[in-house]
C-alpha cells in the first residue's frame, strides 16, 4: 500500500454545493477507512463569512452524514472527523486576501504537523482558476522546498480548445505540470480503471480487440434526470461540453489506446493522449451533419408525474438550442481501428440511468450457420459502468433440437459478486491518489487539449441556425430519428436497468 505523508487540503470555494456534497463525504469516508495520514487538515476558504464552528456544522449538515439514521458511534465518529475541519474567510473576492490565508496556513501547518504538504482544491467558478493559482504563488504558498505543493481543478476545464490552452498556460506560469491534478470522476470509477486490466490483462480479448474482429463500438450515458438546479450552467454547457468532451472521451480513449509498456501515470497517459489525438477530426458540414445529432427533452409525463421541458428549467433561455441529448459517430485513423464506426450519446431524461461500452464482434467469416437475424447472433461484449457494474458477454449457442439454429446465450460478471466488492466512490478515490501523489488517474494538459481538439468542430457546427434540434420527450431514448446515423440494419443498444436486460432497438 502506498504511504500517504501527512497534508493540508485547502478547499477553494468550500462554501460551495460542491465541497459539501462530495468532497466532505469523501474526505470523511476516507477516515473512516482509516486512509487519511496521521496529521491531516483541511481548510476551507471562500467568501462567505463563517467561523471554523459554523463551516464544521454546514459541511456536516449538508453532507450526507445525516440523512439516515446513524449510530452513537458513528456520530462520535463525526465529531472527531469534523475537529480536522477549519475555515478561513476570503473577504470580498479571491483576489486580495491571500496574506491572511498565508499565516492560517502556516499556523495550521505548525500546530497540526502537515510537514508543508498543501494540496489546493479549486471547487470554485473556473473564472478563478488563474487567480487563485497567481495569489498563492505571490503569497509564497506554491515552494517545494519544505514539502511538495499540488493543485486540483474541477470541471469544466476550458469550453472550447482556445480557453483550455489559455487555462494550461496560466496554470503552468505558478504550478508545473506535475503538480497540477485535473479531476474527472469518470476515471475514478472503479469499472472505468477495469476497462484497462479487462483489455491488457486477457490474452482472450487484446487479439481481437482491432478492426479485423469489431464491427462497431457503442457507448451509451444515460441519465433519468433533467438539468435539475444547474439550469444556468448547463444552459452554457450543454450536453457535449458537460459530458462528452471529459467523461465520455476520457472512456473512448481507454478502449481505443495501445497496451502502455509499463502501469505508471506517464505511460497511460501517453497512449491516452496518441489515441485521443488519432480520433478523426470532422472538417466538412456534410460530414458533421450526417454523423452528429443534438436534441433537447421537452415537457412530458413520467409514472404519471409532469415533467418540464428543458426549455422551461429555472436558468434556461426559453428560445434555448442547447443540447441535452448529444449523438456523435466517428472513426479513429490508427492500424488498429481504421473503419470501424464508434458511436457515443449522451442524454439527460432518459429511461434508464446507466453508462455502457457495447464492443460489437463482426460476423464470422463464412457463415455455416445460417441465422435469421445476424445482427442478435453476432458476439458482443457489454461493459456496465454503472450501475449494476459488470461484464456481459454475449455468444451464440445451438439452439436445442432439429438442425442448427443458434441463438444467443449470455455469460455474465457482476462486481457487486466480488469477495472485495466495496467500491469506493469515485472522488474518495481520486482524492486519495492526489494525497498519494498518484496522477494517473488525472487527465493531463495534453489529454484535455486533445478531446477538444476534437470536440471544437462539431460545437462551431452546432451553433449554425440551421442544425436542427430535435426534440425528444423526457423518459424517452431521444429524438426519434437518432438511429438514422447507423444507416444500416440497427441501431442503438437501449439498455434496461440490469446488466442482462435490454429493451430492444431504437428502430422507428
Ligand atoms: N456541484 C457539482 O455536482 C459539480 C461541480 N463541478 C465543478 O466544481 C466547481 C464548484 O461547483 P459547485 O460547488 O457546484 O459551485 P457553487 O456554485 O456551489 O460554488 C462554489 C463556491 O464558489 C464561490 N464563488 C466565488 N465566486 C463566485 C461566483 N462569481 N459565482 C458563484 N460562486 C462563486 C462561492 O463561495 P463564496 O461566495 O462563499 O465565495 C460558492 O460557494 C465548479 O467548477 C463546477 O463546475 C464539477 C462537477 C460536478
Ligand atoms: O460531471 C457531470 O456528471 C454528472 C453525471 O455523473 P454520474 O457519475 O452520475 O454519471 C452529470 O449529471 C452532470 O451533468 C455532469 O456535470
Amino acid at each position: 500500500m502506498k504511504k500517504t505523508q501527512n497534508q493540508m487540503l485547502i478547499i477553494f470555494g468550500a462554501s460551495g454545493d460542491l465541497t459539501a456534497r462530495k468532497l466532505v463525504p469523501a474526505i470523511y469516508n476516507l477516515y473512516k477507512g482509516k486512509h487519511l495520514p496521521e496529521n491531516f487538515v483541511v481548510l476551507g476558504a471562500s467568501r462567505s463569512a463563517m467561523t471554523d464552528e459554523e463551516f464544521r456544522q454546514k459541511v456536516v449538515q449538508e453532507s450526507e452524514f445525516l440523512k439516515d439514521k446513524i449510530s452513537k458511534e458513528e456520530k462520535d465518529y463525526i465529531s472527531a472527523f469534523a475537529e480536522k475541519l477549519f475555515y478561513e474567510d476570503l473577504g470580498d473576492d479571491y483576489d486580495s486576501k491571500y496574506n491572511g490565508l498565508a499565516k492560517r496556513i502556516k499556523k495550521l501547518n505548525e500546530e497540526k504537523g502537515c510537514d508543508h504538504n498543501y494540496i489546493f482544491y479549486l471547487s470554485t467558478p473556473p473564472s478563478l482558476y488563474e487567480v487563485i493559482a497567481k495569489n498563492l504563488c505571490e503569497a509564497g504558498l506554491t515552494t517545494e522546498e519544505n514539502g511538495w505543493k499540488r493543485i486540483i481543478v474541477e470541471k469544466p476545464f476550458g469550453y472550447s480548445l482556445a480557453t483550455a490552452q489559455e487555462l494550461n498556460a496560466g496554470l503552468h506560469k505558478y504550478f508545473n505540470e506535475p503538480q497540477v491534478y485535473r479531476i474527472d470522476h469518470y476515471l475514478g470509477k472503479e469499472t472505468v480503471q477495469n476497462l484497462l486490466v479487462t483489455r491488457f490483462s486477457n490474452s482472450l480479448f487484446e487479439p481481437t480487440w482491432n478492426r479485423r474482429y469489431i464491427h462497431h463500438v457503442e457507448i451509451t450515458n444515460a441519465e433519468t434526470v433533467g438539468v435539475e438546479k444547474r439550469g444556468g450552467y448547463y444552459d452554457k454547457s450543454g450536453a457535449l461540453r458537460d459530458m462528452f468532451q471529459s467523461h465520455l472521451l476520457q472512456v473512448v480513449s481507454l478502449i481505443v489506446m495501445e497496451p502502455p509498456i509499463n502501469s505508471s501515470a506517464e505511460e497511460i497517459r501517453d497512449e491516452k493522449v496518441k489515441a485521443l489525438k488519432s480520433l478523426r477530426i470532422m472538417t466538412s458540414d456534410e460530414e458533421l451533419s450526417k454523423h452528429t445529432m443534438k436534441g433537447q427533452y421537452v415537457a412530458s409525463t413520467i409514472n404519471g408525474e409532469k415533467v418540464k421541458g428543458y426549455r422551461e428549467e429555472d436558468g434556461v433561455d426559453p428560445d434555448s438550442k442547447t443540447e441535452t441529448f448529444a449523438a456523435v459517430k466517428f472513426f479513429v485513423d490508427n492500424w488498429r481501428w481504421k473503419d470501424v464506426p464508434f458511436y457515443v450519446r449522451t442524454a439527460k431524461y432518459m429511461p434508464t440511468k446507466v453508462t455502457e461500452v457495447v464492443i460489437h464482434f463482426k460476423s464470422p467469416a463464412h457463415e455455416v450457420f445460417k441465422s435469421q437475424d445476424a445482427y442478435k447472433k453476432d458476439n458482443k461484449i457489454i461493459i456496465r459502468i454503472q450501475p449494476d457494474e459488470g461484464i456481459l458477454i454475449k455468444f451464440g449457442v445451438k439452439v436445442p433440437g432439429l438442425g442448427f439454429h443458434v441463438e444467443q446465450a449470455n455469460m455474465d460478471f457482476y462486481y457487486s459478486d466480488l469477495d472485495s466488492a466495496e467500491i469506493m466512490d469515485a472522488y474518495e478515490r481520486l482524492l486519495l491518489d492526489a494525497m498519494q501523489g498518484d496522477a494517473t488517474l488525472y487527465a493531463r494538459a495534453d489529454e484535455v487539449e486533445a478531446a477538444w481538439r476534437f470536440v471544437d468542430p462539431i460545437l462551431k457546427y452546432w451553433q449554425n441556425e440551421d442544425v436542427p434540434t430535435y426534440g425528444y420527450a423526457a423518459g424517452t431514448w431521444g429524438p426519434r430519428n437518432s438511429d438514422d446515423m447507423f444507416e444500416g440494419h440497427f441501431g442503438w443498444r437501449n439498455p434496461g436497468k440490469r446488466l442482462t436486460d435490454e429493451t430492444g432497438f431504437c428502430i422507428l
